[in-house]
């Protein structure tokens, strides 16, 4: 069965490698807008499911005959309730690093995979607590060009690193791909395949 990462990140690209499985990458373009009362979990599981969803049905239009399991993720920060996705352009950068300042936020990674008929679903989560910012630091990291691609606009992996102080929780889940999450799902769905496929040759089907 082929894996297709269902993803545009780089980052995303790079830690799958780790792995050791092959794979392809599919880009889809999925809309990202909460819904009235949806939760961050909810909202953050909802968009991964849509992109692996979205990478199988593309995967099929290319490939008819050809099985696949298809990963789709998606990251966003959380400060109380509010969700941070990555900046439109340096105001909105600015804003939210007033609001990572000098406190804890919460960073959600959901990762989903999809056979086309099996599908699991995992949300793995960290707590990271940034020190107090300076105006000086907020510029500099703008014109580092880290911030634009990444949800609450910064990197863990890059020049942010030195405003963590805390960390709990999953470092991978932030960087974008939780590994040991993804690696039991890929086999949950893996087996689930192998189990439907046996169901099938002894049905004669
Ligand atoms: C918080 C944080 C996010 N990120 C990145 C991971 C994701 O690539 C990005 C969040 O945006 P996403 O919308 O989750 O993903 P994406 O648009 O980059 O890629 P795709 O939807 O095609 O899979 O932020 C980091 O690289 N480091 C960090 O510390």
């Amino acid at each position: 069965m082929e894996l297709i990462l269902a993803s545009a990140s780089p980052r995303r690209r790079e830690l799958l490698q780790l792995l050791d499985r092959p794979f392809q990458v599919l880009v889809t373009h999925i809309p990202e807008e909460r819904e009235f009362g949806e939760s961050p979990t909810a909202y953050v599981q909802r968009l991964a499911e849509t992109k692996a969803a979205a990478g199988f049905a593309l995967w099929q239009q290319q490939h008819p005959q050809q099985a696949a399991m298809v990963i789709g993720s998606d990251t966003i920060v959380t400060v109380d309730e509010t969700v941070l996705e990555k900046p439109q352009d340096e105001a909105d950068y600015r804003r939210m690093m007033a609001l990572l300042s000098d406190r804890k936020h919460a960073v959600l990674t959901a990762v989903a995979v999809t056979d086309g008929t099996h599908q699991e679903v995992a949300v793995v989560s960290a707590s990271v607590t940034f020190k107090a910012l300076s105006e000086a630091e907020i510029t500099n990291y703008w014109l580092s060009g880290e911030p634009h691609d990444k949800a609450g606009g910064y990197g863990i992996q890059g020049r942010a690193a030195k405003f963590v102080t805390h960390l709990e929780g999953s470092y991978l889940a932030v960087v974008g791909l939780p590994l040991y999450e993804t690696e039991q799902l890929l086999q949950a769905v893996e087996r689930a395949h192998a189990a439907a496929s046996s169901t099938s040759i002894s049905k004669g089907s």
